[in-house]
């Protein structure tokens, strides 16, 4: 296919940049412990310093996928699909969780909501960044909004977040994993005085499953 067709299909959601799909148990947040099949579209633009998938950001890098093809492994594999990245909603997610609900799966995304909220979704995370603030009504339709702490400023930055999501969003705390020995103890004191939170811990990492 020509190039200029690839981007054109790119651009409106009927291929996508995929950088890896993997069967695994969601370690982070509400669904943690569930069995899951991932899906890591490439492209972002946060630039988070400490980002655990800075092989994503560069869209280029990743092969433009048809969504065809992304949902004829998904449904292989579970009946709950985790939308990640990269930033997926870089890219108008509507064509692709069309056809995942076309097949009767629950569609999880997560998202930094740094760009409008494009498909249909069962679950939404939210996980806000502090240089690309959520867009939108982003806000109002999250689940679970999951912050990550990197230093004790970011508590605050947390509850200026948790202020604009709505009353049943279950709000979680999540340490930064390079500096988890150091801020996973601030949380839990934290968590203990604000019960309103919850810890988050990237289980999987301590699973040594990806
Ligand atoms: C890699 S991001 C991709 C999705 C989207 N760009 C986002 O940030 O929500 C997936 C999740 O991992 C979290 N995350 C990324 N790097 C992390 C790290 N070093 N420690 C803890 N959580 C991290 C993000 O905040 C997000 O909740
Ligand atoms: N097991 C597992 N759980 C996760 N939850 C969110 C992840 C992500 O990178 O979006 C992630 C991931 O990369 N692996
Ligand atoms: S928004 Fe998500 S993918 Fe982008 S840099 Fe931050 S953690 Fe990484
Ligand atoms: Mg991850």
């Amino acid at each position: 296919m020509a190039i200029k067709d690839v981007m054109g299909l790119v651009a409106k959601g009927h291929m996508l940049p995929l950088m890896e799909e993997f069967y695994t148990i969601q370690g982070e947040g509400f669904h943690k412990g569930t069995a899951a099949y991932f899906v890591r579209i490439g492209g972002c633009d946060v630039g988070c310093h400490w980002c655990d998938v800075k092989k994503s950001w560069n869209a280029e890098t990743h092969p433009p996928t048809s969504i065809e093809q992304i949902v004829t492994n998904a449904v292989k594999y579970s009946d709950t699909i985790v939308i990640t990245g990269g930033e997926p909603l870089t890219w108008d997610m509507g064509p692709l969780t069309n056809a995942l609900k076309s097949h009767k799966l629950n569609i999880h995304i997560e998202t930094s909501g740094a760009y409008p909220l494009t498909g249909i979704w069962d679950w939404i995370c939210l996980s806000p960044k502090k240089n690309k603030l959520p867009v939108g009504d982003i806000y109002n339709k999250a689940h679970e909004l999951k912050v990550i702490v990197y230093n004790k400023h970011d508590l605050n930055f947390a509850e200026e977040q948790a202020a604009q999501v709505g009353e049943n969003c279950i709000l979680y705390l999540q340490p930064e994993w390079s500096v988890r020995q150091k801020v996973t103890p601030l949380i839990v004191d934290y968590v203990m005085q604000n019960p309103k939170w919850k810890v988050s811990l990237q289980t999987h990492k301590y699973l040594n499953i990806p």
